[in-house]
């Protein structure tokens, strides 16, 4: 009897420890994602492992032959499958970076930095602007609710334009934000459609910055702003030191990155294309605090996430190649971390351009 009790006392322990390891310490944000919801977006799951190989196979190539490759937005829409809903689960509804800000949340400022966007190209009620690479749309949502302008989101990924889709109704914004699938490369929408633009952490997946800068050109309404969070290696970079260098590939690789570029390649793209510069300026440069604090949640947070995947994976719960994804995004963690500490890496590089107005 007394062992039955023993037993019956140990179980009960051992669930509502599992039970905190995973839902109270839970990921480093829950935005409507669950670990046990993990997939891989638009791919069925017995091909997770072969797509994850071919996504590997982009980065065997020569790297001049990465750059000019038309396959890049294919390789760019495989990448978010496989990582889309991991990110939702650990990171939330936001894909990008944002400074640490004193006294305020990861969300918060998340969200500070989402807005300043909208403020910078000053979107109002009325104006029709363009989201360009909205992911599953938390930056979206945000610069609807706060400046009331109607948002048209763009991503290459078929996933995310249902997550998107899904959270707008649930926030009760999809009468502002609409969401489309497309390549930034070449937008389906007309000419001079736009009274704004920006995009977040996005553009860095293309393959010639003048491409994706030109066609946002061309879909602004003359006199129209546009502003960029841009991936940049910084003045410190060393292209001939082997740890800098080693770092740089290693954002590139576990980032779908087919090149970074370096910070004086913004503003000489937005020119090429037509663009006056209005302001440019390194966000993450000091007094902000550091963009990759949030990264360093602890290697405990790191281990239980591998362990939920792992048991996740084992029991057939998520699909097979997640434990390696998961393995991927670790070691990206740790590039993106050295990145910023070392100064020679910078998410949220701001470009704020204008559409020269018609004379
Ligand atoms: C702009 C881009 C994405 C930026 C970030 C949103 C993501 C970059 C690296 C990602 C992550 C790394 C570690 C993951 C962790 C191992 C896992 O347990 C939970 C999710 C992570 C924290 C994940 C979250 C998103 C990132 C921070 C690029 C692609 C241009
Ligand atoms: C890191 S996510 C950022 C998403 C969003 N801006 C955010 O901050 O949450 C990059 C986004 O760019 C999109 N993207 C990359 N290449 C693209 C292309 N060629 N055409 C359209 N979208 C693209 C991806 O699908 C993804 O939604």
């Amino acid at each position: 009897m007394e062992s039955l009790a023993l037993l019956f006392t140990g179980g009960a322990l051992l669930a509502a420890a599992l039970y905190w390891f995973v839902c109270i310490l839970g990921p480093a944000e829950q935005k409507g994602k669950r670990a046990a919801d993990l997939s891989a977006g638009s791919i069925s799951a017995e091909k997770v492992q072969d797509n994850y190989n071919q996504y590997w196979s982009f980065f065997r190539r020569p790297k001049e032959t990465v750059g000019v490759a038309d396959k890049v937005p294919d390789f760019v829409d495989t990448f978010y499958n496989l990582v889309t809903d991991i990110y939702e689960w650990g990171w939330g509804q936001s894909f990008h970076f944002s400074p640490s800000l004193r006294g305020k949340s990861h969300a918060e400022a998340t969200r500070l930095h989402e807005v300043a966007a909208a403020d910078l190209i000053g979107a109002k009620p009325g104006h029709r602007v363009v989201d360009v690479g909205c992911g599953v749309g938390g930056p979206m949502r945000a610069i609807a609710a706060h400046s009331r302008a109607n948002v048209v989101g763009i991503t290459i990924n078929d996933y995310q334009v249902k997550r998107a889709r899904d959270h707008n109704r649930k926030a009760g914004l999809d009468a502002l934000c609409e969401v489309v699938q497309g390549n930034f490369l070449e937008m389906p929408f007309p000419d001079g459609s736009f009274d704004g633009a920006y995009s977040i952490e996005a553009t860095c997946h293309a393959p010639r910055l003048e491409e994706v800068y030109g066609e946002i050109f061309r879909v602004l309404k003359p006199g129209a702003l546009y502003v960029s969070y841009e991936w940049v290696t910084t003045e410190k970079f060393a292209a001939d030191d082997a740890e800098h260098v080693e770092i740089i590939e290693g954002i590139e690789r576990g980032d779908a990155l087919p090149g970074l570029r370096s910070v004086g390649d913004i503003g000489a793209a937005a020119r090429a294309v037509g663009f006056e510069i209005v302001a440019e300026r390194d966000l993450a440069a000091p007094p902000a605090g550091p963009w990759w604090s949030r990264l360093k949640f602890g290697r405990i947070a790191y281990w239980r996430n591998h362990i939920v995947v792992s048991v996740l994976a084992a029991v057939g719960v998520a699909p097979k190649g997640t434990v390696d994804v998961h393995e991927m995004l670790c070691k990206t963690a740790e590039y993106l971390t050295k990145g910023g500490e070392k100064g020679i890496f910078s998410p949220m590089h701001m470009i704020l351009c204008r559409k020269p107005a018609e004379k």
